[in-house]
């Protein structure tokens, strides 16, 4: 039931204390500051949580839409877990709101990619959703103004952390020059100083940035033109189909096998669809 899924996504069985911690946060946030705007998960249970064969991989996937008198298009939210052939694991924990055509303001996305309990790949961004040369006060409204890049300056600061560039061109022009993307290793199997990074610096610096996301971003007032709400739409859907592509293209047949893959990417493809 509806009920069942969302628990066991909200479970996030696989990862640390602090990183479960802060997904079930974020999505508190969210889901407090939105109340009945956003709708029950429709997808069915079988997408809310799939496994392949022999159960070395397994995933969760919860998607809300907003309602008419929401900005919000919907959120979704993800765990991905498989185990690996080196003995250790591999975890994926998403977040993302895409807002509606109805505004120009940047979504909201946060992916914990984690490799080892001692390597982690964080993106956490406001990705634009208009040329950012073409539309200066844009710039200066969602990424100047708000003072976003003193939060990728002090992640920066931290000895473990290092910049990560995306294999994918595509995924780097998609950021926002603020956008935090970034690879922390910890050295000799420090665990507890992953956790401790996780805690004491990527919650709270999330955090500021999902309330900056939605003080500045979801409850803007933004209005548009005819022609540029439909050169939101192009963009907007261009985006969607490409990052889950890249995303998920290779690495969800490749984890869950062609089957389940079609299957997921297929409802996942029905909310993206602008
Ligand atoms: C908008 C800004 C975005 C940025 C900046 C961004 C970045 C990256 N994500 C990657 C990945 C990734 N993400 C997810 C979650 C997920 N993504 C979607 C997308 O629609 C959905 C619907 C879901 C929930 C199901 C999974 C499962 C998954 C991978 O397997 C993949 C990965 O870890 O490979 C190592 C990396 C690919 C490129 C690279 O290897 O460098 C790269 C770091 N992804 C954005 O969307």
């Amino acid at each position: 039931s509806q009920s069942e899924g969302r628990s066991k996504f909200m479970e996030f069985p696989f990862v640390s204390a602090p990183h479960k911690n802060l997904m079930v946060d974020l999505l508190a946030t969210v889901e407090n500051r939105f109340q009945s705007q956003l709708l029950p998960c429709t997808l069915p249970p079988d997408v809310q949580y799939y496994q392949n064969q022999n159960g070395i991989a397994q995933a969760s996937l919860q998607i809300r839409s907003g309602n008419d008198n929401s900005p919000i298009d919907f959120i979704l939210g993800s765990w991905i877990h498989s185990e690996l052939p080196t003995g250790g694991a591999l975890n994926i924990t998403s977040l993302s709101a895409y807002l509606k055509r109805s505004t120009d303001a940047p979504n909201f996305v946060i992916e914990l990619i984690q490799s080892s309990p001692t390597k982690l790949v964080l993106i956490l961004d406001l990705p634009p959703r208009k040329d950012l040369v073409l539309w200066p006060d844009y710039l200066q409204t969602f990424y100047e103004q708000t003072q976003l890049d003193t939060h990728r300056q002090a992640l920066e600061k931290i000895p473990e952390v290092q910049p990560y560039f995306s294999s994918s061109l595509y995924i780097r022009s998609v950021a926002a020059p603020t956008a935090i993307m970034v690879r922390i290793e910890t050295q000799d199997g420090g665990v507890e100083r992953m956790e401790e990074i996780i805690k004491n610096h990527i919650d709270p610096i999330s955090k500021e940035v999902l309330g900056i996301w939605l003080d500045h971003c979801a409850c803007a007032r933004r209005e548009l033109g005819d022609s540029e709400r439909v050169y939101l739409e192009k963009r907007d859907g261009l985006i969607r189909k490409k990052t889950i592509e890249i995303d998920l293209g290779s690495s969800f047949p490749r984890l869950f096998g062609q089957e389940i893959a079609d299957r997921v990417l297929g409802s996942i493809r029905e909310f993206f669809a602008v």
